[in-house]
C-alpha cells in the first residue's frame, strides 16, 4: 500500500496534487511520502516483535537527508557501505551504536571514520579486511564489534546483478570456511567478535531461499557457539521484494519475513537486526515526467518523455518493469493504446517500456513511474549534462523541495580548467 492515489481525477501523492508540485519544481522530478515511508519502517519493525531487535535501513536505495531524518526520527537504525553514507546518516542525527557498515571493500580511511565516529558493527567481509580493521582498531586505542558476512551459496532466484549469495559472487566469506575464519577473528586483540552477517540479494519474492539461507546461519551459530565464540547478534541482511506490477503475485508481506525469522532462529536468543531497503523506500517514491512529443513510428508511436535512463536507470541496467501512470486519471472507458515510452538521451537503451497500453497520451501531459523510490534518484548521472532532477518529500498537505536541480551553472562550473588551457 502506498499514498499515491487518484482523488478528483487527479493523482495526489498523500493529499498534494501532483499536478501542483510538478508546477512548481518544473519535471522530472522524484517524489516521496512521509506516510508510506513511515508505515514500511514500522511493518518491519512490527513484524520482529516480541524479539530484540533493530531495523537498519539501507540507505543505498535512498539517501536523502531528509529521508533519513524521517526514519531516523521513527528510531530506524541504517546499513551504510561508504563513508558518504556513514556521513550522511551521522548528519541525519542517527547514533554510531545504530550504524552497521556493510560493505566489500571498507578503505582503511573509511574504517577509521567509523570507527572514531561510533559503529554499532563492521560486516566484515574478507579476511585481509579483517586485519585492516584490526589494524586501525588498536591504531585507535580501541577494538571493533563485527560480523563475518557469509556467503551460504543459496539462489536467491532473483535478476542475476542484484543476487549476492551464491558462491561465485564476491561477497562474504564461504560459510564452509566460516569456522576457521572466526578462529583466525578471535585471534586479533583488536577486534570483538559479536555475531554473523547474512545478506543473499535483493528483490526476493519468495521467502524459501531466505529460509534455507536462515537455517544455515542457526547451523552456523550453535557450531560457532561450541567453537567458544560469543554470537549474540545476527544481522539477516534484506532483499525483500516489493511489488512493481500489480498484476504479478505479490511477494511476502513483511509480517510473514518476520514470523520466518523467528521460526528458524527465535530460539537461539540472539537479538536480531534487519537491513531493509527497497521495501522502505521503494513505494513511497514516483519518479514524475512530461510528455515532449509523441512522434508516430513505423508501426510503433513513441511517448517522447522528459526524463530519462540518466534519471531512472532501472529498465536500461536490469530490464526493469516500472508501472507508468498518468498523472490525470484516464476517463474510464478510453480504448488504451501501445506505446514505445523512452527518454531524450542518445542511446537505443533509453527505454523504460516497449508497446506499454496506455490511455491516448499527447504533449505536456504528466506521467507517474511508480515504485521509484528505491534505487531510483541515488542511481541518476548527469549522463548527456542533464542536471539531477529535484527531489521532493510530502508530508500531508504540505510539500518541500528536497534536493533543488542544479543550474546549469553549477553543474558546469563544478569541472576545473588546468591552467594550461
Ligand atoms: C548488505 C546489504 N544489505 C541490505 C541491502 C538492501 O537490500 P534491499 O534493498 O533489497 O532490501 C543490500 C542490497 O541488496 C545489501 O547489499
Ligand atoms: N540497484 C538494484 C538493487 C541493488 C541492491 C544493492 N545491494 C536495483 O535497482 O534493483
Amino acid at each position: 500500500m502506498d499514498h499515491f492515489l487518484y482523488r478528483d481525477g487527479a493523482l495526489h501523492a498523500e493529499d498534494v496534487p501532483v499536478a501542483e508540485i510538478a508546477a512548481t519544481v518544473g519535471t522530472p522530478f522524484y517524489v516521496y511520502s512521509t506516510a508510506t515511508l513511515l508505515r514500511h519502517f514500522r511493518l518491519f519493525d512490527e513484524a520482529l516483535e516480541g524479539t530484540d531487535h533493530l531495523v537498519c535501513y539501507a540507505m543505498k536505495a535512498a539517501s536523502n537527508q531528509a529521508i533519513l531524518k524521517t526514519l531516523a526520527a521513527a528510531g530506524a537504525g541504517m546499513d551504510v557501505v561508504s563513508e558518504g553514507e556513514y556521513r550522511r546518516a551521522k548528519a541525519a542525527g542517527v547514533p554510531g551504536d545504530k550504524i552497521v557498515f556493510s560493505g566489500v571493500g571498507k578503505t582503511t580511511d573509511e574504517i577509521r571514520c567509523a570507527l572514531s565516529g561510533g559503529i554499532r558493527q563492521f560486516n566484515v567481509e574478507s579476511e585481509p579486511e579483517m586485519e585492516v580493521i584490526n589494524a586501525v582498531a588498536l591504531e585507535l586505542g580501541t577494538t571493533a564489534p563485527i560480523t563475518v558476512r557469509v556467503n551460504p551459496d543459496v539462489d536467491a532466484k532473483t535478476h542475476a546483478k542484484i543476487a549476492t549469495g551464491k558462491s561465485e559472487n564476491k561477497f562474504g566469506i564461504p560459510i564452509a570456511r566460516a569456522r576457521e575464519v572466526y578462529a583466525h577473528a578471535a585471534s586479533l586483540p583488536g577486534l570483538e567478535v559479536i555475531g554473523i552477517d547474512v545478506h543473499i540479494g535483493s528483490q526476493l519474492t519468495d521467502l524459501a531461499p531466505f529460509r534455507l539461507a536462515y537455517q544455515k546461519v542457526a547451523e552456523l551459530t550453535q557450531a560457532l557457539r561450541e567453537d567458544g565464540h560469543d554470537i549474540r547478534r545476527l544481522d539477516l541482511g534484506g532483499g525483500l521484494g516489493i511489488p512493481y506490477t500489480r498484476s504479478n503475485e505479490a511477494p511476502p508481506l513483511p509480517v510473514e519475513y518476520g514470523q520466518m525469522i523467528k521460526e528458524e532462529l527465535g530460539h537461539l536468543g540472539c537479538e536480531i537486526e534487519i537491513e531493509p531497503g527497497r521495501l522502505v523506500a521503494g513505494n513511497a517514491g514516483i519518479m514524475v515526467s512530461k510528455v515532449i512529443y509523441v512522434k508516430e513510428g513505423e508501426g510503433r508511436d513513441f511517448l517522447i518523455l522528459d526524463g530519462a535512463m540518466n534519471d531512472l536507470i532501472r529498465p536500461a541496467m536490469y530490464e526493469a518493469y516500472h508501472d507508468i501512470i498518468p498523472v490525470v486519471e484516464p476517463t474510464p472507458g478510453l480504448e488504451p493504446k501501445p506505446y514505445d515510452i523512452v527518454g531524450p538521451v542518445c542511446e537505443s537503451g533509453d527505454t523504460f517500456a516497449k508497446q506499454r497500453q496506455m490511455p491516448p497520451l499527447g504533449a505536456g501531459d504528466l506521467v507517474a513511474f511508480r515504485s521509484a523510490g528505491a534505487y531510483g534518484a541515488v542511481m541518476s548521472s548527469e549522463y548527456n549534462s542533464r542536471p539531477l532532477i529535484p527531489e521532493v518529500l510530502v508530508h500531508g498537505d504540505q510539500f518541500a523541495v528536497i534536493r533543488q536541480r542544479p543550474t546549469f551553472d553549477e553543474m558546469i562550473n563544478r569541472d576545473t580548467i588546468p591552467e594550461w588551457l
